[in-house]
């Protein structure tokens, strides 16, 4: 009888060992050679490393101005590798106007990313917002209802819901500011109001106290949600959408305890699409009713044109302009800190609102008002800080061509709007916070047409009118009824654009500060005038 040899416990491991090792070294063969083949011919770039390309160059480092660097080498339109993704920087004014404007329909389209769209978005049964979708007919006619609801004349309407809001936002700041005697935290105000812009302009609903923010359950999943919508988006971190390899590693983690909450954009996304589902449902009902505030939903659920979008397009709507708080908050932020920041900007700014009469107006005026300055100062704020630094990534919707290179479509493409509105040919002297550069000369032409922080193109933000318009009220309020100081032992470092973000590279630019002294100018006369 012959006796059966079993390989003893350690030749087993042995062998285990050895099939992972080879299999891993095969796929990274092969890998390498895909990731090599995607690379765009004719187009420079940093080379990486393998498996990673250039993603480990880009650790704990603010991107864009990374890529900005990189542009002395490589030129003005470059490639990188993140992981397996070859993605297509542009990095100055010239460059943007010609890819974004002279081959639009090319560069029209947005990634699909694997942890936002395949995890988060299809937990929400794929509906993804505006500025998430790729470009096809559903994208045309939701960007469409949105753009048709949000165009200068439409905005010129909200004008009451912007003199509401920043009134409400100066109550809560007069409520705590202790005549300057304290440094307070303007977070849970910014955020208000930015909420409250959200809400009101898309549902006609709103917050009504900052106190709400933190009491009321379905305003606190709002802003949880959001926030970590924030995060999954965000392009810089998420390395699964990158590196396939790591998506592998997914059930191992959750099968040993480490990955502790594996389902957690699946459940997000279904989070998301609970609430925008109430939101929506009562708007319908009090529109049935004839009970409605006006309000974007509102007045694409009137529209005829609009008619025709399923209830997820009408959802995709909503998201968009919900997302729209992620970029206002930071900005309205920043601004705060910068004019604690400078004294003689604030002393400018007022002047010019003093002496076009602005103080003797009512709040329901202010939204309506051309403070030439006080438009310049706004526009100035968004050029100079870029909250979106990188933009919201883009795609080709079709090949696009770059000199010799011809850029596939679906690619991803980056507008590095940070380092456009730092363009030297574009704007003189970029470094400098200047907002008579948007003062229109003599003969009436302004010099710098066209910034980037809203984008450019086909699929520029379609809210740029409000949100222009927002900050400029909410700025024209706060600058008429209070002077602010910095809080204690802050210094101006809290204003550098890149040094002063809390976290390098995230994909929305958030200030580390958030503390100032606020001091009425007439307190007695500013809690009348607030009513
Ligand atoms: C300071 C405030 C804001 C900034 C800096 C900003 C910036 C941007 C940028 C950079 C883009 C991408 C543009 C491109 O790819 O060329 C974008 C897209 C978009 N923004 Fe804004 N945004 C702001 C506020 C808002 C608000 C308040 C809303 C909604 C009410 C909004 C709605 C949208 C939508 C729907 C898109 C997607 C457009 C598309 O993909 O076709 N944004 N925004």
């Amino acid at each position: 009888m012959a006796i059966l040899n079993y390989p003893s416990p350690l030749e087993v491991l042995k062998w285990i060992v050895i099939i992972l090792v080879l299999g891993l070294a095969i796929y990274i063969v092969q890998n390498e050679v895909d990731r090599y083949r995607k690379r765009i011919r004719n187009l420079p770039g940093p080379i990486g490393y393998p498996v990673v390309g250039n993603l480990f160059q880009l650790r704990d480092k603010v991107t864009a101005q990374h890529y900005q660097t990189w542009a002395k080498t490589y030129g003005d339109v470059f490639q990188v590798q993140l992981g397996n993704t070859t993605a297509v920087v542009i990095n100055s004014s010239k460059a943007a106007k010609a890819l974004f404007l002279g081959q639009s329909h090319a560069l029209n389209s947005r990634p699909t990313f694997y942890i936002f769209h395949g995890k988060l978005s299809k937990a929400g049964k794929s509906v993804t917002s505006i500025g998430t979708s790729p470009w096809d007919d559903s994208c045309k006619q939701r960007r469409k209802a949105a753009a048709g609801a949000l165009i200068k004349s439409k905005v010129e309407s909200y004008a009451q819901i912007l003199n509401l809001e920043s009134r409400e936002f100066l109550k809560d700041i007069l409520a705590e500011c202790q005549n300057g005697e304290v440094d307070l935290d303007f977070r849970p105000a910014v955020r208000r109001f930015s909420l409250n812009l959200s809400l009101t302009l898309n549902y006609g609903t709103r917050v009504a106290s900052v106190k709400s923010l933190d009491d009321d359950p379905l305003l606190r999943e709002i802003i949880y949600v959001e926030a970590k919508i924030s995060a999954f988006r965000d392009t810089s971190k998420n390395y699964a959408n990158y590196i396939p390899l790591l998506r592998y590693w997914e059930p191992f983690a959750s099968l040993f305890g480490l990955n502790k909450n594996p389902n957690e954009a699946a459940d997000i996304g279904r989070r998301r699409l609970a609430y925008n589902n109430v939101l929506l449902e009562k708007l319908g009902q009090q529109v049935k009713e004839g009970r409605d505030k006006p309000c974007i939903q509102g007045a694409v659920l009137r529209d005829p044109d609009a008619a025709n979008l399923t209830r997820e397009e009408l959802i995709s709507v909503s998201l968009s302009m919900m997302a729209g708080a992620d970029s206002n908050i930071p900005t309205l932020g920043w601004a705060i800190l910068f004019l604690a920041h400078s004294p003689d900007i604030q002393e400018i700014a007022y002047t010019a609102i003093r002496d076009a009469g602005v103080l003797e107006l009512p709040s329901t005026s202010y939204a309506s008002t051309k403070v030439p300055y006080m438009g310049a100062f706004t526009k100035e704020i968004s050029r100079y800080f870029v909250v979106l630094k990188l933009g919201i990534p883009r795609a080709t919707y079709t090949d696009a061509t770059w000199g010799a290179a011809t850029i596939p479509a679906n690619t991803l493409v980056f507008l590095n709007s940070w380092a456009c509105n730092r363009d030297p040919e574009h704007f003189p002297d970029p470094h400098t916070f200047n907002p008579l550069r948007w003062i229109p000369s003599e003969d009436g032409s302004t010099p710098h047409a066209h910034q980037f922080a809203f984008g450019i193109g086909g699929r520029m933000c379609v809210a740029q009118h409000l949100a222009h318009n927002a900050l400029y009220t909410v700025f024209l309020h706060l600058i008429a009824h209070f002077r602010i100081l910095p809080a204690a032992g802050e210094s101006r470092d809290e204003i550098h654009p890149l040094e002063g973000l809390k976290g390098k590279a995230t994909f929305v630019g958030t200030p580390r500060g958030s503390r100032v002294k606020f001091i009425p100018r007439q307190p007695e006369e500013l809690v009348e005038w607030l009513g």
